[in-house]
């Protein structure tokens, strides 16, 4: 098919020479780049087919950042057009972003030539029939991504119980360490319950501010505070009739928490600048990854509270307390993503099962998804092996960590302190002083 053109970006004069020569008999058009800055008006000028792009400028930072950004540029000046990116074989999980932001495929530097055509090819061929990649919402995810309760009799025991007081009122206070599924069991109890015709609503109580509290939870009337420009209903009267999910429950100020006690107790509201009280019907779940009793016995939870949202107990097992339940959750995991990133199905080998079924797994159920995407997404086989499952110990990781930056020396607080508060995300942002937001983004820089 040489009626395609192909457009090189990479900074290595070397090899876009090689690619010339290798890439000649095959499009019809082999431009190439030493610099990704002419980019824009190289894509205006003539019809692409496929874009191979390099990650690693040497002239920059060489973070792939820079790769990212020309990508997005690409993607937003033309949506269609395929980008495979180039990689080294150190940055793949920066390709496997790339990937996720919508690139077509990738390639690992030093590159096999035969695998190098294959793959432009297959991306210029499929330009008009662009996969389109993105993340489901819970929304659309239909039943692929429906809670997995496993074979493990604690899960078995844990389904018994959640099927029995789903259809009841019962407040639920849901424990279990990072990951676990605790925001998804509160999804499952309110699909089989009688609410289930409203959609639940979810509130993070680590991410609200104090100051907005009241008028997020009970909602405002125009004129209550300077920005409050019209009556706003808040979430305990969004969720009136269905269920309101109070997510991080343990995160909650001690003197705010009278406030919510108020509220559950009443079962109504009284808007933020309003005398008038609302009352609202709703069903309380509540989750957190703290130990309440202990917080209680320090004095940073009230007694009366935990009472109150603590009808029934809930507690999810950590994915290491039931190993039996790993590969099915991989396998399932596996369908998703294949499908999702239009690849054929591929197998877990017997050795990859068992470095699944030994590893801690301390980011529970989030962290194998996580691992089963990347593998999903490099495997080039018809099978995933143990060696595409690179699997870190963070717990090794603070140990093993040479400090020489300051940004070194970020990263290993951040992997000490989850240690030691066990990948509790919210403590870890509590003990380097920090909110969750800014922990989730140093997360994402250090690929944590
Ligand atoms: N039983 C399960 N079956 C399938 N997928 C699951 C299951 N439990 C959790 N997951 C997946 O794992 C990820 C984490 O789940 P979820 O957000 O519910 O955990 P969490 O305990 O609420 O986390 P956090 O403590 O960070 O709030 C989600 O992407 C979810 O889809």
């Amino acid at each position: 098919m040489k009626n395609r053109n192909i457009l090189i970006v990479d900074d290595n004069r070397g090899v876009l020479t090689a690619l010339q020569l290798l890439l000649k008999p095959y499009f019809r058009i082999v431009r190439t780049l030493s610099s990704p800055t002419t980019l824009p008006a190289e894509l205006r000028g003539e019809e692409w087919h496929v874009v191979l792009l390099d990650m690693n400028f040497t002239a920059s930072l060489n973070t792939g950042n820079e790769g990212l950004y020309w990508l997005h540029e690409i993607k937003r000046q033309c949506p269609d057009l395929p980008v495979v990116l180039f990689t080294a074989y150190a940055d793949i999980d920066l390709a496997v972003k790339g990937i996720k932001e919508g690139a077509a495929d990738f390639v690992v530097k030093p590159w096999d030539n035969r695998k190098l055509v294959d793959t432009l090819l297959t991306a210029a061929q499929g330009c008009s029939k662009e996969k389109k990649v993105s993340s489901p919402s819970y929304a659309d995810k239909g039943g692929e991504t429906r809670m997995y309760w496993g074979e493990s009799p604690v899960m078995q025991q844990l389904r018994m119980l959640t099927e029995k007081v789903a259809p009841t009122d019962a407040n639920i206070l849901i424990t279990g360490e990072n990951g676990t599924g605790k925001e998804m069991l509160a999804r499952e109890i309110h699909r089989i319950s009688l609410r289930r015709q409203q959609e639940m609503v979810c509130v993070d109580m680590g991410a609200v501010s104090e100051t907005l509290f009241e008028s997020e939870l009970f909602g405002h009337v125009k004129g209550a505070f300077t920005d409050a420009h019209a009556d706003r209903p808040g979430k305990f009267e969004a969720a009136h009739r269905s269920t309101l999910f109070l997510d991080e429950i343990g995160n909650l100020p001690y003197h705010l928490q009278a406030k919510l006690l108020t509220a559950i107790q009443r079962r109504s509201i009284v808007r933020v600048g309003s005398n008038t009280s609302i009352p609202v019907d709703i069903r309380l779940i509540c989750a957190t990854n703290r130990n309440l009793p202990e917080l209680v016995a320090r004095n940073e939870f009230r007694e009366d509270l935990f009472y109150r949202i603590n009808t029934i107990h809930l507690e999810i097992p950590a994915l290491r307390e039931r190993t039996e339940d790993i590969v099915p959750l991989a396998e399932r995991f596996i369908a998703r993503f294949c499908k999702q990133y239009d690849r054929p199905l591929v197998r877990l080998t017997d050795d990859a099962q068992v470095k699944l079924r030994r590893h801690p797994w301390y980011g529970n159920i989030r962290e194998l998804e996580h691992a089963v995407e990347k593998a999903v997404i490099i495997c080039d086989d018809t099978c995933l092996s143990a060696e595409l499952f690179q699997l870190s110990d963070r717990r090794q990781e603070a140990s093993e960590i040479p400090v020489s930056t300051l940004e070194e020396m970020e990263k290993k607080m951040i992997v000490q302190a989850f240690d030691t508060c066990r990948g509790n995300l919210s403590a870890v942002a509590a003990q380097l002083g920090i909110t969750r937001q800014t922990l989730y983004n140093k997360m994402k820089k250090y690929g944590l």
